[in-house]
This record gives C-alpha cells, structure tokens and sequence, in this order.
C-alpha cells in the first residue's frame, strides 16, 4: 500500500490510521526536513496508539463482562472452548466495530512496536518542535523522551540547552505519557519522608488505586492478539498445543504485568514489593495520623502477602490492643480478590530475617557521629566537618574494596591525574563496584554512601529530599621521585557546580560545571600519607579560609556552590583515598543506580 496515501486519506472522525503508516510517514517527513508535516504525523502516530491501546483494553473489558468463563467443571470442551469462542468472536466483534480500518490493518511490526514503546516518536518530536519554533512543546516532547531513556546523552544535553533558555517555562518539563500511580507514589514517599503523614496518605492511596487499575489494564492487554515476530512457523501446531502454547504466553505476559507496573519508566529494575510496599507505608502513615482502623486494615492486608512477617504482626497485635479486641479488622477487598495473590514477586526465602536484621542490628545513621567543625569554625558558609561516619573496619574494607577493583582489572585502572603529573589517580564507580565479586565490600561502598546522603540532607536540607547525583571512590597516589620542589595542587581551587573566574569574582553556572550539584561531601578513609589536606578558600582562590585534614571516617560536607571554592594540597607520599559525593535536589539529574537503591529501600527506611 501507499504509506502517504493510507496516512492521508482518512481523516474522518472514528477512523485510525495505523500507527505504524503514520509513524513511518512521520519519519520520512522528518529526514526530508518537512517539518510541520514531521509534527502533525509523529502526534497522530502516537494518538492512534493511544487509541488502539484503548480500544483493546474497552473491549477486553466489555468481553469479560458480557461473557464470563464459567466457574465450574462440565463436559470440559464444551465447557471451554464454547466460552472461548465466544469470547473471541466478542473481542472481533467489539474491535470491528470500533476501529476503522480492521483490526488486522493496526498489527504493527516489532520494531515498530519497540519503538513506541521506547517512546520513540518523542525523539523525532522533540526536533521538529524546536525546529518550528514550538519551544514548550519542544520541550515536553524531549523530557518525555527522556524520562523513558536517561542513559541518552544526546538528550541530556539537549534538556540542559533548554533549561538554559529564557523563554521555556519550567513546566513545560511534562511527561506526556507519565503513569498516574507513578507520579502519585512518588509525592506519597516525598511526603512520607518529610513526616507529612496526611499528604502521604492521600497520595499513596491514590497511587495504590492506580497501580491497582493499571494493573488490571495491562493484564486485560495480555490476552492477546499474539503479537510475536516468529509467529510464522514452519509447521501448524495442532489445536489443543497452539490452545495451551497462547494461553501460557498469556499467563507469562500477566505475570510480567506486576513488574511492569512496577518498574519506573527508563528504569531496568522493578522496585521489589511495589504494592506490598504501599500497604507497609499506608498502615505507618495511618497511625501516625491517629486513624488506627485503617491502619490496622492495611497491615491486615500486608500479611495476606507476608503472614510471617513479624514486624508486621507485632503492629497487628498492638493495633488489636489499642482497638479494643472484638472490634473486627479485615484486609482490604481489593487486595483480597481472588487471583490477586500473584501481586507478590517471587522473593527469597529469607526475606523477612533480612528486614528484621536490617531494622534491629543496623545502628542509626547518627548515632555517635560528631560535628567536629561548623560553617563558623570554618569561616565560610554551609561547610561541616562530620566525624565517626565510617569505623576503622568499615574503612579497611572499602580501601579493599579498591584494590579487588585493581585486580578484576576492570574500569579501574590508576591513570595520570588530570590535575597533576606527580600523582596517579584511581577511581571507582558505584556501578563498577557492584561489578567486583566482593559483595561485602561493594555493599560497605552502597551503605557508606548512602548513610552520607542521609547525614547531609538532615544537616543541611532537612525534609527536602537530596538525591545522589555521582559517587566516586578516588585515590590520589603520590608518584616516587618525582616529588622534589612540588609547587602544584593535587586538586586546584575549584567550585563544585560553577566555573571560577577569580578575576571577575564570578562563578558562571553553565557546562561544563555540573550545574545541578546542590550540595558536596567528601568521606575519607584513610590518612596514611603526606600532604593531601582539604582547603577551602575566598573567591579570589588564594585566600585560604579553612582546612580540613582527611582521616578515616570523617566526612566534609559543604553546598556546591561559589560560597565554597575548595582544593586539594599535594599528596607527595602515599595514597590518600575518599570517597566523593555529589548530590542534587533535581531528581533528573539523580543517579541511576543509586536512584534504585534509594527506591528499594524506601519500605525499609521507616
Ligand atoms: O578529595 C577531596 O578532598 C576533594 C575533591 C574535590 O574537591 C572534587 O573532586 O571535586
Ligand atoms: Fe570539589
């Protein structure tokens, strides 16, 4: 067929155009620069997908309704497969009647079907806005192109250039295809983590109910059209094995549905026990908010998924207590449905001594930490000097933790400083660590980190989450022999979110600054080695203010900002290792893999 011709030729209301025609359409328009008509055809193309998607979920919806599958036993095909035909010919006919052309006409190729998926209409979309001069929908289109892809760094970049720009509004920065139960869940846990129980309630309820319908929508999704690249096979199965093949394709794909809700968008990993979750976090807000009914109701409804669970049965007890002990509590009908149990994921068969162990023997991430030095100790402003974060163990087995990486050989490898030929400079993502077979040590590195991130949000920014933006463990080694009449920094004065201009007095906030650091710290885990002293100073990069000398387990903390211009004396014996952290309000710019942590542990966090 004639892609333009079939794109163009039906307008009329109640007609589809298949996405993929449109999309292709749109596409070619794009690489020929055409581009009005690159926008008008990318927007149907994604319209049209929309529509087809709402249209299968309205009639498996209607289908389901109108034809139930009996419950019990009878003479068992006609029993089955008379209701499945049924069903089937209700399914077509629904579809017939409401999409224009035939249903068959809107089977997309994969690629195709992948890329919608990915969100990749967005992509030509965003470029043909800004080509038309359609800032704020340009912009739209790039941030929810992004929010499905944050590994693309073309469109990072292209995000800052539009952040920089006067004209686009802040709130043009939309997801157009955001899921409702994700954008309530995290409000829900924002609130929660501020302590503000009655938003969070709110909130994590609307989030549940989300999840829950989006749960079902994706699940009504599975049941077909059997939409697989390899459909054609060379032989025909028979009846009872293509019957059995399909249906557990269809079991797989709804099983599939849990961790499809519950994995963000642009994220590879489910957040584990996304609705149990939920249910943990509702019944603490509940109480918290004096309502002890319903949050006797949502911790009945969190052991129907774990009726072992301890915590929760302590809760149980006391709420049972406080309620008065003939006062009924019930789980929640929703979650009781039948065929409901399959919202909980597989789990190890430890789990609940591992949530015990962490709330019981993990001490809290404050006590004995010491604030050794203040901003006004310090001369300056927002800087502190923690110590005590790290003990000499947790010390030794990060400096372990380097040298396992040093072995594996992998990612970290001790290059030239770039600041200074006299050291070498080894570094160490968390991505890498995760990588190094020492689970031990790699999860010191997670836990080190993260017990930092909480310190300095509590310090600094309390009830305004901080999110790690990049974390990196850095030794500086001094180079034999070539230490003599060293007049160099091992890191020179610098800010850590804009570029001095000592001249000027001015820090320009503009790449290649990483702009959105809010906020630094740096733990040290070491102070066998000479030199290497931290140094803050005035704008003018000479006038030293404060100096900190690095040691095991003692953390510096200071906003990234002009107000903080910071450098490195030389190291010239030895090697000095820290661990660097850089935060961020902007949870765009939090880092990936710590973004995961951060959500897997939210249920525990409390
Ligand atoms: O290691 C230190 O003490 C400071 C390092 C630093 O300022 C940086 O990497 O931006
Ligand atoms: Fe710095």
């Amino acid at each position: 067929m004639n892609l333009l011709a079939a794109a163009t030729a039906a307008t009329s209301p109640g007609r589809l155009v298949p996405f993929d025609l449109l999309y292709a359409d749109g596409v070619r328009a794009y690489l020929a620069r055409d581009w009005a008509r690159a926008a008008e055809l990318l927007q149907r193309a994604l319209h049209s997908y929309a529509g087809l998607r709402a249209a299968r979920r309205a009639c498996r919806t209607a289908c389901a309704r109108q034809e139930p599958f009996p419950g019990g036993p009878g003479r068992w095909e006609a029993a089955l497969l008379g209701p499945v035909l049924q069903r089937a010919g209700c399914l077509q006919r629904c579809l017939g009647r409401r999409l224009r052309p035939a249903p068959s006409a809107h089977r997309a190729s994969c690629a195709v079907r992948r890329d919608f998926e990915r969100r990749e209409p967005y992509n030509y979309l965003q470029v043909a806005f800004f080509q038309l001069k359609k800032l704020d929908q340009a912009v739209s289109a790039a941030h929810t192109f992004f929010i499905a892809n944050p590994q693309h760094l073309q469109m990072r970049e292209d995000i800052e250039k539009y952040r920089r720009m006067s004209g686009v509004k802040s709130d043009s920065f939309q997801d157009l295809e955001a899921a409702p139960h994700w954008e309530a869940y995290e409000t829900g846990v924002q609130h929660y983590d501020a302590d503000e129980y009655l938003q969070a309630v709110a909130w994590l309820e609307e989030s549940l109910s989300e999840a829950l319908s989006a749960l079902e929508e994706c699940r009504a999704l599975c049941e077909g059209p059997w939409e697989d690249e390899d459909e054609e096979e060379k032989m025909q199965p028979g009846l009872y094995e293509a019957i059995a093949a399909h249906y557990i394709q269809v079991l797989k794909c709804r099983q599939q549905c849990v961790l499809e809700i519950a994995t963000k968008p642009g994220r590879i990993s489910a957040t584990e026990d996304f609705i149990p979750s939920h249910l943990d976090l509702l019944q603490f807000a509940y109480n918290q908010v004096g309502n002890q009914t319903l949050a006797a109701e949502c911790a009945a409804s969190y052991l129907l998924f774990y009726p072992t669970d301890e915590a929760m049965l302590e809760k149980m007890k006391q709420y049972r207590t406080e309620l008065g002990e003939d006062t009924a509590v019930t789980a929640r009908q929703v979650v009781t449905a039948p065929g409901l149990s399959f919202l909980v994921l597989p789990v190890p068969q430890d789990r609940v001594t591992v949530r015990e162990t962490k709330r019981e023997r993990c001490p809290l991430p404050f006590e004995g930490i010491a604030v050794t030095m203040d901003s006004q100790q310090m001369n300056g402003t927002q800087r502190v000097v923690f110590d005590r974060v790290l003990t000499e163990s947790e010390c030794k087995d990060l400096l372990r933790l380097t040298k396992a990486a040093g072995e594996a050989g992998d990612g970290y490898r001790a290059r030239r400083s770039p600041h200074t030929p006299h050291e070498r400079f080894e570094g160490l993502t968390v991505l890498k660590a995760m990588q190094v077979k020492c689970i031990c040590e790699s999860a010191a590195f997670l836990i080190a980190s993260e017990k930092s991130r909480k310190i300095i949000e509590s310090y600094f920014t309390p009830g305004k989450k901080l999110h790690f933006s990049f974390t990196h463990l850095v030794c500086r080694r001094a180079v034999d022999g070539e230490q003599e009449g060293r007049m160099d920094l091992s890191h020179p004065v610098h800010a850590d979110n804009c570029l001095l201009d000592p001249e000027g007095q001015e820090c320009w906030k503009e790449p290649p600054a990483y702009v959105y650091r809010d906020y630094s710290g740096i733990l040290y885990l070491n102070d066998d080695f000479q030199g290497g002293g931290l140094f803050f100073t005035e704008m003018d990069t000479v006038t030293v203010t404060a100096e900190v000398r690095p040691k095991c387990g003692r953390l510096v903390a200071f906003s990234s900002g002009k107000e903080n211009p910071h450098g490195v004396w030389a190291v010239s014996r030895g090697r000095r290792c820290a661990i660097a952290l850089w935060y961020t309000h902007s949870r765009e710019h939090a880092e990936q893999v710590k973004g995961y942590v951060e959500e897997t542990n939210t249920s525990t966090s409390k």
